[in-house]
């Protein structure tokens, strides 16, 4: 038996509730506005239903005052709009009215029971290659990412993924379009950072033959690609401003106009974006159109960093480490007491994809059966910048970031302390050349690729500028 709190203004739709739960075993309170709501306690109720359109304040006005109460929201607007907004709000879900008897009683006991056992299924995913993976991890914050998962992914919305790198935002994607009605057509998933700025209009949005210098045939783009499915632009932050602004067209009119074509072509897309940049705020530099912005924020997932998911880490080792096992027959590897400590207190800034080649580095480079913390290669924790030294050939910059890590001696100098040295010259020498030199010519002389030069700009914490960009065709 719940206790449930109807606020309705509307007495015959009330009471009609009322006997219907009540003939279902639950206790019922009634209100007819939020204030009266906010007479009654809504935290000493299991369940609140909310009409969204109340006298005085709206229903989801009921959302923040009532957690961790989940709130159900009526609504006799079925449109999308007004459901999603009650969703981005943070309501558990939402009824259409007029509501079929079976569908709320369904929807009660479905978030009743949810709220009782306080767990999210984490959601299943099928990899490219076709191997099957779980999302690993039960904190309070995934589960409220699974949930967001599962409500937005049959709504057909535009969904901004907000995290740091390695957080897990294409594993969302990918289960957000497999959950989605379009999971039988084509996810196409494209890092905005990984595309020379030159190139990306026409790698997203095709070009005729001829639309300039380089272009001798013409060439679909990855929007059209997705046609029927899903895009998933991975750091949309990058995105050059003209780039946005036909992505803002394909969003505001479902149309595509190749670079150097006259003609526009219907296209049916949902897409997905992810960044780990807070775009809001590069709006206001002018970086980031707000129009577009708006646009892609219809349903917000944020991803927690692996440092602030303390209870997970140990979980998502334990798995990944088995893994990494069986990928190099050998089974039966386990972490030592001291590597278990190090896992978990370690930072982590390159999250779930930096403990998976922690521990990768772990499998391979263990003696016996036990893993310890050297074998994890990890850098200690931050140190004050060393002296200046004289730059190293670019070359070098294009070795393994991560070290063998035999020792963390103080004395000695040590594996890592050689990676830190690369490290200094590679940021010297970003930060020397970075406004003379376009992205990719600076990842040229480095030796390293665009994608590489962008991922080391975001661990160092030295984002590429933003500038005027020349922009292909
Ligand atoms: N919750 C999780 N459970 C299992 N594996 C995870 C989880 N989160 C991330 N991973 C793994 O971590 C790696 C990085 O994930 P993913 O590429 O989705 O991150 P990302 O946030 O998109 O990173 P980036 O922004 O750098 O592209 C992948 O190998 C992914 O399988």
């Amino acid at each position: 038996m719940s206790r449930i709190l109807i606020v309705e203004d509307e007495a015959i739709i009330r009471s009609a509730l009322r006997r219907l739960l009540e003939r279902h075993d639950h206790t019922v309170s009634e209100a007819g506005a939020v204030s009266e709501a906010l007479d009654l306690d809504p935290q000493r109720f299991d369940l609140v239903i909310s009409d969204l359109r109340l006298p005085g304040d709206p229903g989801t006005e009921l959302i923040a005052r009532a957690a961790p109460v989940p709130v159900l929201i009526m609504t006799s607007y079925a449109s999308m709009r007004s459901a999603v907004e009650a969703l981005k709000l943070g309501a558990v879900d939402y009824v259409a009215k007029p509501f079929d008897h079976d569908e709320l009683l369904e929807t009660v006991a479905r978030v009743l029971h949810q709220q009782a056992t306080q767990r999210a299924e984490p959601p299943d995913i099928t990899e490219p290659g076709g191997q099957r993976q779980t999302m690993i991890g039960n904190c309070p914050a995934m589960q409220a990412v699974y949930t967001r998962i599962r409500k937005t992914a049959p709504a057909d919305v535009t969904v901004l993924i907000q995290g740091e790198s390695g957080t897990g935002k294409e594993l969302v994607a990918r289960a957000i379009h497999q959950q989605s009605k379009r999971a039988a057509a084509s996810l196409v998933c494209v890092n905005c950072a990984a595309i020379p700025e030159t190139l990306i209009e026409s790698e997203l949005f095709g070009h005729e033959k001829g639309a300039f210098t380089g272009a001798s045939a013409a060439r679909t783009g990855l929007v059209e690609a997705a046609d029927g499915g899903t895009l998933f632009l991975d750091e949309i932050g990058e995105l050059p401003l003209d780039a946005q602004a036909r992505l803002l067209r394909v969003l505001q009119e479902g149309e595509i106009r190749k670079i150097g074509s006259v003609e526009t072509r219907h296209v049916d897309v949902r897409l997905i974006a992810a960044t780990h940049r807070d775009l809001r705020a590069l709006s206001k530099t002018g970086e980031f159109r707000l129009d577009l912005y708006y646009r892609l924020n219809v349903m917000q997932i944020d991803l927690p960093p692996l440092r602030d998911r303390e209870d997970d880490i140990l979980e998502i080792a334990d798995v990944l480490l088995d893994k990494a096992c069986r990928r190099h027959d050998r089974e039966g590897l386990r972490l030592s007491r001291a590597a278990r400590r190090v896992i978990r207190d370690f930072p982590w800034p390159g999250n779930v994809r930096e403990l998976e080649n922690a521990l990768e580095r772990g499998v391979i480079l263990a003696e016996g059966h036990l893993i310890h913390p050297d074998d994890l290669g990890l850098s200690p924790g931050p140190r004050p910048t060393p002296a200046p030294r004289p730059p190293e050939p670019p070359s070098r910059a294009a070795g393994p970031t991560a070290s063998g890590g035999e020792s963390h001696g103080e004395e000695e100098p040590t594996p890592d302390e050689e990676d830190l040295s690369l490290e200094d010259y590679f940021q010297h020498f970003v930060l020397e050349h970075q406004d003379q030199m376009s992205e990719t010519e600076l990842a040229q002389k480095l030796g390293i690729s665009r994608k590489c030069l962008w991922e080391r700009r975001q661990r160092l914490g030295i984002p590429r500028k933003k500038g005027p960009r020349r922009s292909a065709g």
